[in-house]
């Protein structure tokens, strides 16, 4: 058997194009002991030729009719080169370098390869001894040879470009079905946080994308908004559900005690301290922490938590070993923190790692489409708990609740509906008249704001002035609405945990 169809056989067995290529030029050349041997094919746009060898970093043209190349493609037609018609090729400089070796008993050859697809058909270029040359090409077998190479290697094209298609393909229908996925969640989610608003649609689309990715997110938004209820659907709805989400609100919880409820600390720590005890970064390993209203976090504490965010390391108060914990933090604020940078009670560098992913929940006062679907919703929820049949608002009562205004947003809401359900019967609906005098209109609640404070020229502590000033605010708030902390806390747009707190601080007993 002629070696050449031996070396057929060998290009049989290969399933990778490119190996194809390199074992077909290397039989080549090694069999006819060539100077050069290229396999030049046509770019992807058609307008170039590129040899097998990258190394080369050379392209020709296959318009640039002063290359033999372009001549060949044109007729067809092999084209044979003598040492003495080289003189005829000098112009194009590329071409020169790879027939830079001819002797008076070389020769050049250019042929187009046999292959099925006549467009994308490649090119065979050889430079050797004139005689050899000559020969093989004379050579049937040979001929044979370089027809195997050709059919093999558009097989092995049709099988890649097949193996892309169905590779697409697959990625495309993991696309449809992840995003069929994530639709199910923003529906199901839909359910816990209602709303039917755009702002709201737009609000559970990126609570769904927040909880697939890793980055810290910040919730903006007033009091009552529904920060938390976002901080547990990003937990619930990321692939941490099922591990610890542990929340705190920084504004609640006294500065001195804040670190050792986030770092936790170890018997003997001080005074008191007379077990370890684990903190809420510990506890919150694997799962999400949540800190709320962090703008209230001070500074030497931030400090702190920056450093766990980055190295993922804590050490308890008082404990010389460092543990490491794999939480996610999710913050939120009702403050702009961005002010707070600039007065620098808030740090740079961790308003940055905490903005990776920000999320805005609108007010209530600017979606007030919502509050019908929320007032349902919150109907339900009372029924649920209480046992009772109440029918749902009456259609004047929603209207008087869209006039309301909602400093305290969707928490006031809720509470007003559980108000007005405590005053129904059963079978009957909530009616205006039951919720109008804990409805303010907005002009009303202006009405409630303490007048200034003493001038500006008596005062002679800022701190104490400031405290004065806010501890009358919270008392008067306090007597306007009987002692009741939640409608105080509302009417002033905080949490009821921070005015306990400040009650607390500013020593105010409620009347
Ligand atoms: N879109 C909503 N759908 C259903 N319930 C909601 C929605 N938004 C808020 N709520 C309810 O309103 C109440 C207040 O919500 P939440 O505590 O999450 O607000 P918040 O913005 O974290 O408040 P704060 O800043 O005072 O801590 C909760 O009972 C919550 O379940």
């Amino acid at each position: 058997m002629s070696r050449w169809l031996t070396y057929a056989t060998d290009l049989i067995g290969i399933r990778e194009p490119q190996q194809l290529v390199q074992l077909f030029a290397e039989t080549v050349q090694h069999e006819l002991e060539l100077d050069t041997c290229l396999i030049l094919f046509p770019s992807t746009d058609g307008r170039t030729l590129v040899p097998h060898l990258q190394s080369l970093n050379k392209t020709w043209s296959v318009t640039d009719f002063d290359c033999p190349f372009a001549h060949v493609l044109q007729s067809g037609k092999p084209m044979d080169i003598s040492s003495e018609e080289l003189v005829f090729w000098q112009q194009n400089r590329d071409f020169c370098q790879l027939t830079e070796s001819m002797s008076m008993f070389s020769a050049a050859r250019a042929e187009l390869l046999p292959g099925s697809n006549q467009s994308v058909r490649a090119m065979l270029f050889v430079v050797g001894n004139a005689e050899k040359l000559h020969d093989a090409f004379s050579d049937e077998t040979f001929g044979r040879y370089k027809q195997v190479f050709s059919q093999q290697r558009s097989l092995l094209m049709d099988m890649q470009q097949e193996e892309f298609t169905q590779r697409s393909l697959r990625e495309s229908l993991s696309d449809v079905e992840r995003n069929n996925q994530q639709r199910q969640m923003v529906n199901e989610l839909s359910r816990t946080l209602v709303g039917r608003s755009e702002a709201m649609k737009k609000l559970r689309e990126q609570i769904v994308s927040a909880a697939g990715s890793q980055l810290s997110v910040m919730i903006q938004g007033e009091t009552g908004t529904g920060k938390e209820l976002v901080a547990q659907a990003i937990h619930d709805f990321s692939p941490r559900t099922g591990k610890p989400f542990v929340a705190i609100n920084c504004a609640a919880i006294p500065e001195n005690l804040l670190e050792s409820e986030l770092f936790g600390y170890c018997k003997g720590a001080f005074s008191g301290a007379d077990t370890d005890k684990q903190g809420l970064i510990e506890q919150a390993d694997g799962g999400t922490l949540f800190l709320d209203e962090i703008g209230d976090m001070p500074l030497v504490l931030q400090a702190k938590l920056l450093r766990v965010l980055e190295t993922h390391q804590f050490r308890p108060i008082g404990g010389k070993d460092e543990y490491s914990s794999d939480f996610r933090l999710v913050s939120a604020t009702h403050v702009n923190l961005q002010n707070q940078v600039h007065q620098k009670s808030f740090r740079q560098d961790l308003y940055y790692r905490l903005f990776q992913y920000p999320l805005m929940v609108p007010r209530l006062v600017d979606r007030i489409e919502d509050i019908e679907l929320l007032s349902d919703h919150f109907v339900e929820l009372y029924n649920q708990v209480h046992g009772t049949h109440v029918r749902g608002l009456n259609y004047k009562t929603v209207d008087c609740l869209k006039q309301h205004n909602f400093n305290g947003n969707v928490r006031e809401l809720k509470h007003l509906v559980e108000f007005g359900c405590a005053q129904t019967q059963d079978d009957q609906e909530v009616v205006a008249n039951s919720l109008i005098h804990r409805i303010l209109p907005r002009e009303e609640l202006n009405l409630l704001s303490v007048e200034e404070p003493e001038s500006c020229t008596v005062i002679k502590d800022l701190k104490q002035a400031l405290q004065d000033f806010e501890s009358k605010i919270i008392r008067e708030r306090l007597r306007l609405f009987s002692g009741d902390r939640t409608k105080a806390a509302e009417s002033l747009g905080i949490p009821k945990r921070t005015l306990a707190y400040k009650c607390q601080k500013l020593e105010i007993k409620s009347p």
